[in-house]
């Protein structure tokens, strides 16, 4: 239930949340498992918090994300970190984890171990949830990134990529093609630089300019909070 007396991002959040919970629960009433796919960074902390307190057989859902930062959990950019603190908690615990790390030095040499397991869950995925950066960069599709082209175009599920304008530059993300293969896509952003991005790159058809627009050919729901 949406509270009224919370502020616009938790409001979003809680009913980003709803939606997402009933999409699992449609899904889980006619298959076993549901595969439930969200982004990192740091928009998404008030919908954790919200689905993290939500009824639903969480032992029968996995969960992964759509990109990681190649460092370990405790480090603070983490994604894993980041589920680890504000979803995976409450009745969200009994939900199967899938991280994107693997023990490998670098993310390159992870890719390989990281695809077997990500082919052996439930796709299509019930819900992909796409975050957004100031660069009109989505999952870790980054307009800079050297694997850009690769990541639009591959049919493999799992690349290596580096960032050369984030502070954790090698990273591992799904590719555009494997992050379609979902039910539903939801979209989750928050502030007026992402209002403003947002607005310039659903404006425009360059996906390479801003790689988010590769995800305007998809039915996507927007929840965008001021
Ligand atoms: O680096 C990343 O950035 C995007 C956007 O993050 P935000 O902090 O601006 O919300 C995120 O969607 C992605 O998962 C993450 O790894």
């Amino acid at each position: 239930m949406i509270d009224m007396q919370q502020t616009p991002k938790v409001r979003i959040g809680q009913a980003l949340a709803e939606a997402v919970a009933d999409a699992l629960r449609t899904d889980l009433a006619q298959q076993e498992r549901a595969l439930l796919i969200v982004s990192g960074g740091s928009t998404p902390v008030p919908f954790f918090e919200a689905l993290s307190q939500v009824d639903l057989p969480w032992e029968r859902v996995d969960v992964t994300l759509a990109d990681e930062r190649w460092v370990p959990e405790t480090d603070s950019d983490s994604n894993t970190g980041l589920l680890k603190r504000h979803f995976l908690q409450n009745k969200a615990a009994k939900a199967n984890f899938v991280p994107l790390t693997t023990q490998h030095a670098t993310a390159a040499e992870g890719v390989a171990e990281l695809t077997a397991v990500s082919q052996k869950l439930s796709w299509p995925a019930s819900v992909v949830i796409l975050g957004m950066g100031d660069d009109g960069h989505t999952a870790s599709l980054f307009p800079d990134s050297p694997q850009l082209e690769e990541g639009l175009t591959t049919d493999a599920p799992l690349l290596a990529v580096t960032a050369p304008s984030m502070k954790t530059k090698s990273r591992i993300t799904f590719s555009r093609k494997q992050l379609k293969n979902a039910r539903r896509h939801f979209i989750h952003l928050s502030g007026a630089a992402k209002r403003e991005m947002f607005t310039k790159a659903f404006g425009g058809d360059d996906i390479r300019e801003y790689p988010i627009r590769s995800f305007m050919d998809t039915p996507v729901a927007l929840y965008w909070a001021p």
